[in-house]
């Protein structure tokens, strides 16, 4: 569904948390929700969750609120969950692995469909139920199984040359662990799950109680 509104970041950022929420209320077999109780659930003031949905048309009834199947569908639809995602993982190492097995388990939407790492030794070992590749073995599955997301593990100063390598050869979005920020032409998004970083913004917030800011 392309839209051709500019829609905030923080508006998009927030979704896949409501859609967490919702899976589990479903879960639960609860039927309808208001954006107060999804507010309290998600830790986002109701007034932004009403803002940020209302980018998509009308998805609730005022003074109803919101039919908890239909907005969980939605919200998949806008997000592009409606398909499946293949990506694949550059670095087996400690971290790598971790994730690998991860996916296998609980890997919804996302499927990895190659590990790749450049040590020889790790060549043809079983991660995630799939042999580790070399680096070279890349480019060809990218082509094949249109793949438009990597993550990639490994230590920071290789992060950069293996972002350009996967940029070239047509990755769009890079979920990357590697604590240094890379440099991607701007068509192409890059995230940083690097813990330390959430530990810095929480180490903000304890040392200057009363500041935390709500929502937005
Ligand atoms: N975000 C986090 O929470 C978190 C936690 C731990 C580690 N990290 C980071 O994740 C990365 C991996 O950590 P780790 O502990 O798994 O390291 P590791 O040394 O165990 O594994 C790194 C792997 O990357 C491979 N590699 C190195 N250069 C490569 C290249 N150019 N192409 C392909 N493969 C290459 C190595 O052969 C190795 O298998 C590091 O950048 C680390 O700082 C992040």
């Amino acid at each position: 569904m392309p839209f051709r509104i500019k829609i905030p970041r923080s508006t998009i950022e927030r979704l896949p948390l409501y859609y967490r929420c919702l899976n589990l209320i479903e879960e639960h077999g609860i039927e309808e929700i208001s954006s107060q109780v999804l507010g309290v659930r998600v830790g986002v003031d109701p007034s932004v969750i009403r803002k940020d949905l209302a980018w998509f048309g009308e998805l609730g009834k005022r003074g109803v609120g919101y039919n908890v199947t239909y907005l969980k569908e939605a919200i998949a639809r806008i997000l592009g969950l409606d398909r499946e995602w293949p990506f694949i993982l550059v670095g087996a190492g400690k971290l790598g692995m971790a994730l690998a097995e991860h996916n296998r388990k609980y890997g919804r939407h996302f499927h990895l469909v190659g590990v790749f790492d450049r040590d020889p030794a790790k060549i043809g070992l079983e991660v995630g139920g799939m042999q580790i590749r070399p680096m070279e073995d890349m480019p060809l599955l990218i082509k094949e199984k249109d793949v438009k997301i990597a993550m990639v593990a490994v230590p920071a100063e290789e992060a950069q040359k293996v972002a350009h390598e996967l940029v070239k050869n047509g990755i769009k979005g890079i979920l990357s662990y590697a604590p240094i920020t890379l440099s991607v032409p701007p068509d192409v998004l890059v995230y940083n799950a690097d813990y330390n970083l959430d530990l810095q913004r929480l180490a903000y917030y304890i040392s200057n109680e009363g500041e935390q800011t709500w929502g937005e």
